[in-house]
């Protein structure tokens, strides 16, 4: 027998092993389940159950040499969509259901809790934003869109606690909560959680946005939705205060247009900037339509996946997908997205990994799915105080939860800013700015060290200002910098 077949066999024959194993592991699991919840716990474990299969089965990383060009057609221009009958858009609406990705911690951000109680403008929280911004909706068209939250076990008490705040909001606001899936130990790939119990918090996590469409199906508000007549979900980051709902796409998914069915699935991209490295993209592979992300880019080929001219575009991760075909593909268990391997330390020494998936990844799994290549200001996330500078400052204007670019701003891009490690918590970035600069005329902003700015700073064009280790720089108040570099011993030399 040739030594390839036999590693072949060996390998699978492992696999068959280690998914018994990991199947007995989660029995047990399940047996430990309190009273009332082992229902629950079991169709939870199943759901790990088989995504830990196809991790045993797929290739984490992709064939670079097999990506295909993209097909004609596969990416529209936002320009070129069909414009709307104002006579309809109440009828569209009504078809209509928000859902805003509300999984995540601001742990990056240094803030405790979930990310969408972060105050982004005027005190006001990604989650304040947005109620707004849905208000305004319902209220323009006389309508009563819903809002509908998936949490996560790690965000949801908090979310339910604030909801409590928006009693006199008039939007019908449902959360429910996703999947909760064990983390495995890296050598064995066995789960680390002894129990079931919230006790040992460490040993479980959210599986990624991937998870809203199995986790959405479960809570029964899928049905419910469809038996309300809705049709089509718009997806998108809580974070991203840029996705607001866009009458232009919402029609070209609820109509077909030139005697082509309607796609049920749209994926919102926008070209890539330097400051978008790290985004997924759309590519074609397996002759299908496939989310690339960097985690599934294998390492020699990292430089080429980050390059703004061979992948032009990236995913925004608002995604449009219709409810029907949404049902048929979780009840024919058709969903199958690449799992992303996401691996962790955690502070007891342990290496794990944790199995996701990202919602744009299901685009393969439905008919006539594209790309709808949007304006930047679809996409405004805050993934880094720097990102909160920017929405924050008079770039943008802000009306009814809806941050425009201002009209004083006289060409469309943003500016490109980097702020060193003594701004990365939230808490410390607030400090350090007396009041938020003024940025209308900025092109590039860097700062690095124990830097701080007074009120009323302009920072315009290019601007660089860098304290050294051991020096302190203080941006007197009214200071305006413009085409600059400030460096150690506050010396301003022309850039
Ligand atoms: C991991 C996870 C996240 N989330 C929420 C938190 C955020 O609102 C949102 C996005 O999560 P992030 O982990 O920040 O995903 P991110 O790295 O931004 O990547 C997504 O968004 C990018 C655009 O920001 C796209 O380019 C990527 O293709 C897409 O996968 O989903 C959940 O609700 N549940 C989860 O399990």
């Amino acid at each position: 027998m040739p030594t390839n077949q036999s590693s072949e066999e060996w390998k699978s024959s492992t696999k068959r092993e280690t998914l018994g194993a990991l199947e007995q592991e989660l029995a047990r699991l399940v047996a430990s389940a309190k009273e009332g919840e082992t229902e629950g716990a079991r169709r939870e474990m199943s759901g790990f159950r088989n995504l830990f299969s196809r991790f045993l089965r797929a290739k984490t990383h992709i064939e670079w040499k097999a990506i295909q060009p993209l097909p004609e057609g596969a990416i529209r221009p936002y320009k070129q969509l069909p414009p709307v009958s104002e006579s309809h858009i109440t009828q569209m609406l009504s078809k209509l259901v928000v859902v805003k990705l509300n999984g995540g911690l601001g742990t990056s951000m240094g803030c405790k809790g979930p990310k969408s109680v972060i105050a982004v403008r005027n005190d006001l929280t990604f989650l304040d934003l947005t109620m707004q911004q849905i208000q305004q909706l319902n209220r323009t068209y006389n309508v009563d869109v819903p809002l509908v939250l998936m949490n996560s076990f790690n965000t949801d008490d908090d979310t339910q606690k604030l909801l409590k705040k928006y009693a006199n909001v008039k939007v019908s606001v449902i959360s429910f909560c996703q999947s909760r899936y064990p983390r495995i130990n890296k050598e064995t790939l066995m789960p680390i959680a002894k129990d079931m119990g919230t006790a040992d918090m460490e040993a479980w996590y959210p599986p990624g946005h991937g998870n809203f469409y199995e986790a959405f199906a479960n809570s029964g508000l899928l049905d419910k939705f469809l038996e309300q007549g809705k049709e089509y979900c718009f997806l998108s980051n809580i974070d991203n205060m840029g996705a607001t709902v866009d009458l232009n796409i919402l029609n070209f998914v609820l109509n077909s247009s030139g005697g082509q069915e309607p796609p049920e699935f749209v994926m919102e991209v926008t070209d890539k900037t330097r400051a978008d490295v790290k985004g997924g993209t759309l590519i074609q592979y397996e002759d299908k339509l496939m989310l690339l992300e960097i985690a599934q880019v294998p390492k020699d080929y990292v430089d080429e996946f980050k390059s703004i001219s061979k992948f032009r575009i990236f995913n925004t991760n608002n995604l449009w997908a219709s409810l029907g075909a949404i049902r048929r593909v979780v009840s024919n268990n058709e969903l199958d997205m690449e799992v992303i391997v996401n691996p962790k330390h955690l502070d007891r020494g342990m290496d794990v990994i944790q199995l996701e998936t990202a919602a744009g990844a299901a685009i393969k799994n439905f008919k006539n799915s594209c790309g709808i290549n949007v304006p930047r200001s679809r996409f405004l996330p805050v993934k880094k105080t720097s990102d909160l500078l920017l929405l924050m400052s008079n770039l943008y204007d802000i009306d009814n939860g809806s941050l425009t670019l201002s009209s004083e701003r006289s060409f469309p891009t943003t500016p490109l800013v980097k702020l060193g490690s003594s701004f990365d918590k939230v808490k410390d970035y607030l400090a350090r700015f007396q009041g938020i600069p003024d940025l209308i005329e900025l092109d590039h902003l860097t700062v690095s060290g124990d830097v701080w700015f007074g009120r009323d700073v302009s920072l315009k064009g290019t601007v660089i200002i860098i304290a050294n280790h051991g020096d302190r720089i203080d941006v007197a108040p009214g200071t305006i910098l413009e085409n600059k570099i400030v460096s150690g011993n506050l010396r301003i030399l022309d850039h």
